[in-house]
């Protein structure tokens, strides 16, 4: 590279320069070898006279990134002539270069998840350091070599800053500021509106960035390059501050949507509940049938499973519209008036379905079914649902009809072998759902129970520590088997439930089994 008509040397500081891997604004990047250790780095290489210095800003921050997972370490800093550098860990490509390499439209949604997890895992860390990244983008999120290809780093401090000064957040400014970020991804405050960045407009790029990666062809305002003259540029904020979160996130799952709101109400100085968004990308990624582990796998493996496209925030799915369309054609609503009376859509309905069931019915008369009237074979979900999550939600439709304990403790035994049935140890909603109707069942099944797995605001706030939870678990596990009343197991699956869903991973341990089989156990005793 040259500035001012100076080229880059071969050797700066005791490195010699083997390959340009690449080259930003503010300077070169270099594979380079020490010539004396052959230790082989990243050189990051600018001119002294640079108008930004940002090798000098970055410089400051890897002190206090080292050590922390996916954050690169500086081995040595210096200027030499006219050359500033930083050696770092050499990493491997971007996450814009393998996507860009991969030729498709969108990326698949295992590996948006993993992203997800791992740079908010990433944020959480900067952030728990006092420091902002403020340019979240494809470009700066690098995977490892091997061993390390599925951990992803962050790269690039030089827009970063400190949030906390002499103990204390920097103060909000109603001054409208210039902007500092990239275009792409910078949070509408930031970018469209000149606010002061903090620990939410890095979620909030970082929402955008993961909407980009699933949306044919990216976010609207990306599809024109870089604007080139002011006026492009207004276009662009403009309809980046447009743009509304269920608008941007039509046809992708809902906890897209959901964290893009989430990180545009956080105030200035709030803190993210980091852990709590994890929890939902690992959930999505699960419920999706991927594994639950937030590895980056690239290329994404071929799936062993039917894939399942991503659930549809608002609109039914394609596949179950196409469904209902094709019943609806299929429907034999003989003369009768259909349109502007519902009584008359039921009755056909109920002539159809008794249609269907008389022997020697015309094989073309169909069933409507919904959610609840789903056939009663416990192996075929219904589209958008993993076999587990459909065999524990009809388990727990099975609850409210089991009047004895023994049949209760049946269902337990049948939850616990389910729960089982695969690697994941996550209590996912559906879980939740059987423990509801469970607690429902054993305590007064008149009673509303408030849903287990709604966490209140302050829950979410203070996740409990993991041996909180342990020690919680371990005593119901001991306790379960001298319980006298249901009222007591009730309260005991209540305690349960709770605390398992306020621990970060939401994971059943050992003792929860335990637990579980102990108070199947208990219940056949009480019956
Ligand atoms: N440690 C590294 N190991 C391998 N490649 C790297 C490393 N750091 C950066 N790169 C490559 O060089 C490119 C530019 O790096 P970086 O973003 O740090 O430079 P920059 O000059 O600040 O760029 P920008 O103009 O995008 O801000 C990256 O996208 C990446 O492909």
């Amino acid at each position: 590279m040259s500035h001012s008509g100076d080229a880059t040397p071969q050797v700066i500081g005791n490195w010699w320069l083997e390959e340009l891997l690449g080259s930003g604004y503010s300077g070169s990047i270099y594979r380079a070898r020490h010539i004396y250790t052959r230790q082989v780095v990243a050189l990051k290489v600018q001119h002294v006279n640079h108008e930004c210095p940002t090798n000098l800003y970055e410089q400051n921050f890897y002190p206090c990134l080292q050590g922390g997972e996916g954050m690169p370490t500086l081995y040595a800093a210096g200027v030499e002539g006219k050359w500033n550098y930083l050696a770092i860990d050499l990493l491997g490509p971007s996450l814009d270069s393998l996507f860009k390499k991969s030729g498709k439209e969108t990326m698949d949604l295992r590996s948006v998840c993993c992203i997800a997890m791992q740079v908010i895992a990433r944020l959480e860390l900067m952030h728990a350091r006092g420091i902002l990244h403020r340019d979240i983008q494809l470009g700066n999120c690098v995977i490892g070599l091997p061993p390390n290809e599925k951990k992803i780093y962050m790269i690039d401090f030089g827009f970063s800053k400190k949030y906390i000064s002499q103990g204390r957040h920097i103060p909000d400014s109603k001054a409208k500021r210039d902007f500092i970020g990239n275009y792409w991804f910078s949070s509408v405050g930031v970018h469209c509106r000149g606010k002061v960045p903090s620990r939410r407009d890095d979620l909030e790029a970082l929402a955008l960035m993961l909407i980009h990666l699933l949306t044919p062809r990216g976010l609207s305002w990306t599809r024109n390059g870089v604007p080139k003259t002011d006026a492009a540029h207004d276009i662009l904020k403009r309809e980046k501050q447009s743009a509304r979160p269920e608008d941007l996130c039509q046809g992708l799952p809902v906890e897209f949507e959901d964290f893009l709101r989430y990180c545009r109400r956080l105030q200035f100085q709030e803190t993210p509940d980091y852990a709590q968004w994890i929890d939902e990308f690992q959930e999505l990624a699960i419920e999706n049938g991927y594994p639950d582990s937030d590895d980056f796998v690239w290329p994404p493996p071929v799936e062993r499973h039917r894939s399942r496209a991503p659930r549809r925030s608002t609109a039914p799915p394609p596949d179950e519209l196409n469904r209902i369309l094709h019943d609806l054609t299929n429907l034999q609503l003989g003369a009768q008036p259909v349109l502007g009376d519902r009584t008359n859509i039921e009755e056909a309905v109920r002539n159809a379905k008794r249609k269907a069931q008389e022997p020697d019915s015309d094989r073309q008369a169909i069933t409507i079914s919904s959610g609840s009237d789903a056939s009663d074979d416990d192996t075929i979900p219904p589209p958008f649902m993993t076999k587990k999550a459909y065999r524990i939600s009809k388990l727990a439709s099975k609850v409210p009809h089991a009047t004895d304990n023994s049949a209760l403790s049946n269902l337990i035994a049948e939850f616990v072998t389910v729960l089982k049935s695969n690697t994941s140890r996550t209590l996912t909603k559906d879980g939740f759902g059987f423990l509801d109707a469970l607690v429902k069942q054993l305590a007064d099944p008149s009673v509303f129970v408030i849903p287990m797995r709604t966490r209140s605001k302050d829950d979410q706030r203070s996740a409990e520590p993991a041996n909180a939870k342990l020690g919680v678990v371990a005593r119901l596990r001991r306790e379960v088997g001298s319980a006298r009343t249901n009222g007591r197991l009730a309260q005991m699956v209540q305690d349960f439930g709770n605390v398992t869903n306020r621990s970060s991973g939401r994971t059943i341990t050992k003792d929860g089994f335990g637990f579980l089989e102990g108070l199947a156990r208990r219940l056949e005793e009480l019956d």
